[in-house]
């Protein structure tokens, strides 16, 4: 599967999450259907009761004038009863089909298996209108269903039109441009909405920034409270300025083409009653059926544009995700092989991220031999993020390749991979569970796995952590929630660190600054039982070590220099000293302000 960064087309999108709902709940879905088509017939056969009941009036005929009855009390009763019941189906069949989508959206984006959907500016917007939209989408199946109801009672209003002439037909030709109108407006406005979204979500960011507790300290010390207030609301105005705009111009178009259809209404009433001398039945006809069609109308095209503005919209968002997602695992036809035997080659490796013209990565050639611990190191953006980040799968390379013994890693499942390596990140995110949860979802398998977390947390060296909080490992984490124990930053980062460690057998550990926040001797002592282990493991494991401190660097095997996104030099730390090059002349700098 390629991967588009078109939206697909609309029906066959709908008619796949249609799919979705009759796959998760088939029996509701289809007695939802059933009753609201039901629903629809007696409400739109009450014009004929009409015509009956005038022509037996004026005929004196009584059987005429009991049918008419019979069936006015009949629709009056089963339009209640059927609604009633299909308003409680219906209701029934959302709140399901709700969960399932929101979980199955929260599903697909947190799997995608690499994060640059997290960082385009493109897919975010278009993501962002889907999260708001995911919480509306059960309405959208009412919406197909309610678009069936209606076109049902038209086509009945229709036919009780054409049974006075059928010329009466033509009346929904005149409805015509308020179908246009109606299909067209939600499409324009929900364009000049996504243009203007980066707008919207700066709004909501500095919204988050000025109210949220996390930035509360950097607000207060440089004073910015006011001036996000006030971006905000200039942000929020740039964004609904245009859209105003556009919904103004939809407006006025669509009054106009409401003027056409009002204006043939009243001619087919003077058409009935003078130009084809319809009987008093017939004129009550065509007024009550008239004035139901331009309401069915109304509504059918209420509800097309409904459909089309989000339903179909949210449902094209859905499907591009998932065939965004899946596009991956397409591709992905080889297996991650169960030990490293040569390591991991990097050729020709280039990387740009999304939205940016400058390489992070510029053609790095680089071999990281099976069982070695290698020491990445560099100026502040120098890549060595990027780079490690590019090997975990996280990104595909820009241009190049990364081979794992010798087999593009870009043919591998991402999820096979990760499976595999072990590490954290500089920055990791503080999952506020159970500290056991915590440490433990980075094995989800194991996540309950008692001896299994304890063990993370020792090889992390965070046992000091876990005996200071109240309960131990049963300690909920985060001040907010009720009984939570508020940590240091170094306190979650070492459990972070934990939680990097959960898997005992991995091909990749990748350990990027994840001790910046602790100091130089404990780093140094955790990397040596690292290293130690790395060493001493059978199944070819490479560690990969991003550090500022040269003091923890220099035991690596080999050591990997970075400047401006080339690879400027590589070898081990005698070697790069005797080279007296840029690593050389780094590690006297630091060396010297150790002294
Ligand atoms: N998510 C991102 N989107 C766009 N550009 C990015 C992103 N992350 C990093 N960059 C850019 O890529 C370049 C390399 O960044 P990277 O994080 O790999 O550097 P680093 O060597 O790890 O730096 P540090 O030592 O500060 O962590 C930098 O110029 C940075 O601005």
């Amino acid at each position: 599967m390629t991967r588009s960064d078109d939206l697909p087309k609309a029906v066959p999108a709908m008619w796949r999450l249609c799919r979705l709902g009759y796959q998760h709940e088939p029996r509701l879905l289809v007695f939802a259907f059933v009753m609201t088509l039901l629903a629809a017939i007696p409400d739109a056969l009450l014009a004929l009761w009409l015509k009956i009941l005038a022509d037996g009036v004026l005929s004196g005929d009584r059987r005429a004038i009991l049918i008419a009855a019979a069936g006015m009390a009949v629709s009056v009763t089963a339009t209640w009863f059927l609604r009633t019941l299909s308003a409680r189906i219906s209701r029934r069949f959302r709140d399901r089909v709700t969960i399932m989508l929101e979980a199955h959206v929260a599903r697909l984006q947190a799997t995608v298996a690499t994060i640059a959907h997290h960082e385009r500016r493109d897919y975010l917007d278009r993501l962002s209108v889907l999260r708001k939209q995911v919480f509306v989408l059960d309405h959208m199946y009412m919406s197909l269903f309610s678009t069936c109801g209606w076109l049902l009672r038209l086509g009945v209003t229709v036919a009780l039109l054409m049974s006075i002439h059928p010329v009466l037909a033509l009346l929904v030709v005149f409805a015509l441009p308020t179908v246009i109108s109606s299909s067209w407006r939600p499409g324009v406005e929900r364009e000049t909405e996504e243009q203007n979204a980066a707008h919207q979500r700066l709004a909501d960011h500095l919204f988050r920034t000025a109210t949220t507790p996390a930035p509360g300290k950097d607000v207060r010390v440089t004073g910015i409270g006011p001036d996000l207030v006030a971006s905000r609301r200039r942000e929020w105005e740039r964004w609904y300025a245009p859209i105003a705009a556009a919904r103004w111009t939809s407006a006025g178009w669509h009054a106009a083409a409401w003027a056409v259809f009002g204006a043939a209404y009243v001619g087919a009433v003077l058409l009935v009653a003078s130009g084809l001398h319809g009987s008093v039945g017939d004129v009550l006809l065509i007024l009550a059926a008239g004035a139901r069609l331009s309401s069915y109308i109304g509504a059918t095209v209420g509800e097309i544009g409904f459909l089309r503005g989000i339903w179909l919209d949210g449902s094209r968002r859905l499907v591009w995700l998932e065939d965004y997602a899946a596009s991956f695992d397409a591709e992905a036809d080889l297996p991650v092989p169960s030990r490293l035997v040569d390591g991991i080659r990097l050729q020709g490796v280039s990387f740009a991220y999304a939205g940016s013209d400058k390489l992070a990565l510029d053609n790095v050639e680089l071999d990281l031999p099976a069982g070695r611990v290698i020491a990445v190191v560099g100026e502040n953006g120098a890549g060595k993020s990027t780079l490690v980040k590019l090997i975990a799968k996280l990104y595909e390379p820009t241009a190049g390749r990364i081979l794992l013994d010798g087999q593009p890693l870009n043919r591998m499942p991402a999820e096979a991979w990760r499976d595999r390596i072990a590490g954290a990140f500089q920055d990791f995110f503080r999952f506020e569970f159970l500290a056991r949860h915590s440490v433990g979802l980075g094995d989800l398998a194991r996540l309950d796995d008692e001896p299994a977390v304890a063990a993370a947390v020792v090889r992390a060296g965070a046992d000091d952590v876990v005996d200071r909080l109240e309960d131990g490992l049963d300690t909920q984490l985060g001040s907010t929630w009720p009984g939570g124990a508020e940590i240091s930053f170094g306190q979650w980062q070492k459990l972070a660190l934990a939680r990097g460690f959960m898997r005992d057998q991995p091909l990749l550990l990748v350990l990027d600054e994840p001790t910046a926040a602790l100091d130089a001797e404990t780093e140094h002592a955790l990397f040596e039982r690292y290293a130690a282990a790395a060493r001493d493991s059978t199944d070819g494991r490479i560690t990969i070590l991003v550090s500022h401190r040269f003091s923890t660097v220099r035991m690596a095997d080999l050591i990997v220099v970075l400047d401006g996104a080339r690879l400027v030099e590589t070898g081990t730390h005698d070697e790069l000293m005797a080279l007296g090059g840029q690593y050389a002349e780094l590690y006297r700098i630091q060396a010297a302000a150790y002294r």
